[in-house]
């Protein structure tokens, strides 16, 4: 067996925001655990995604913004990876560039957070709830035609600051995202999948290499989680089939049960008038072809004409 000799030096890109932050410092501290001789050191880049995220999800960038800016680190040497939420990364990733590490996943799930209401049955008509994803709003929408649900934007503090001070009677993140940040007490409720199901890759962190690069493939093996990493590929590839965006109420998620990969996805109607549902089980494997027949599913419930109407420029 060859030992992989260490690097001198390992550069990580990560954006500056405290949740990209963890993900980079987890990622850090992993790395140094198994090569203490390397130098594991971060660069942190502000990227036009978080100069937008404020002001509008811009339908000119959308999240690829996010993913876009560090790339350049990547591609003039100044670093050797990014760290990602999965969830951000866009499923056409290609070549110069490539997804080489899938980590263990954290809780996928959605969570609701509130200062008065411990569940989303206890609000009455007419209270309001922030999100930021039309697949939040789609699945709130319709279990919920009753509450009023606002667009929420910012990064997880400016979130949480606009609840505080009143603007929103409960919002809906990601339950990792609030977990990582040292923020779970705030959780009133984890949202059950059948409820609000999680978008492809959320809860799991992505490590983005140029593909050439296979010294750093071998480094990063050891921090690669097989079940995540099989969940996420059928996720994603139901994602990719259907042209998956932020912009589109599009949900996937797989566990592994009993060494069986089980695949739920959904398209839904913005409003909630609608949600086309399919679901399927196989060998973990198999991850990309499950997603796919997945995808082709919800496409011959008629997907592709919701995805269709959305990708229209917006009347206003
Ligand atoms: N959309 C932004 C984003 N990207 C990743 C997370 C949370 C962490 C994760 O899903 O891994 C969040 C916040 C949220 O959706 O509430």
């Amino acid at each position: 067996m060859t030992a992989v000799t260490a690097p001198r030096t390992l550069v990580i890109a990560t954006r500056a925001s405290r949740l990209a932050l963890w993900q980079a410092h987890h990622v850090q501290s992993r790395l140094q655990a198994l090569y203490p001789d390397c130098s594991v050191e971060l660069l942190e880049m502000t990227t036009r995604g978080d100069q937008i995220l404020d002001r509008t999800l811009s339908k000119v960038g959308g999240k690829g913004l996010f993913v876009k800016e560090l790339e350049t680190a990547l591609l003039d040497g100044r670093a050797d990876l990014a760290v990602h939420s999965l969830k951000d990364v866009p499923v056409d990733l290609t070549v110069p560039f490539a997804l080489s590490t899938i980590l263990e996943r954290a809780d996928p799930c959605d969570a609701l957070v509130s200062n008065t209401a411990n569940s989303l049955d206890e609000l009455p008509p007419g209270a309001v709830i922030g999100t930021s994803s039309l697949r939040r709003e789609a699945q709130l929408r319709a279990r919920y035609p009753h509450l009023e649900v606002k667009p929420l934007r910012g990064n997880l503090d400016t979130r949480l600051g606009k609840l505080d001070r009143g603007d929103y009677a409960a919002i809906v993140l990601a339950a990792a995202g609030l977990q990582r940040l040292g923020l779970a007490e705030r959780i009133r409720a984890a949202l059950p999948v059948e409820l609000s199901l999680p978008a492809a890759g959320q809860g799991a962190l992505g490590i983005e290499i140029l593909a050439d690069r296979t010294d750093l493939r071998d480094w990063l093996a050891p921090l690669a989680c097989g079940e995540t990493t099989a969940c996420a590929l059928a996720e994603r590839a139901v994602s990719r089939a259907l042209g998956g965006s932020c912009q589109v109420p599009l949900a996937a998620h797989a566990v592994l049960r009993d060494g069986r990969l089980h695949l739920r996805a959904l398209v839904a109607e913005p409003d909630g008038s609608r949600i086309l549902r399919a679901e399927t089980q196989g060998a973990p494997e198999d991850a990309g072809t499950l997603g796919a027949a997945v995808a082709q599913d919800l496409l011959g419930q008629g997907a592709d004409a919701i995805l269709a109407r959305l990708s229209e420029p917006a009347a206003s």
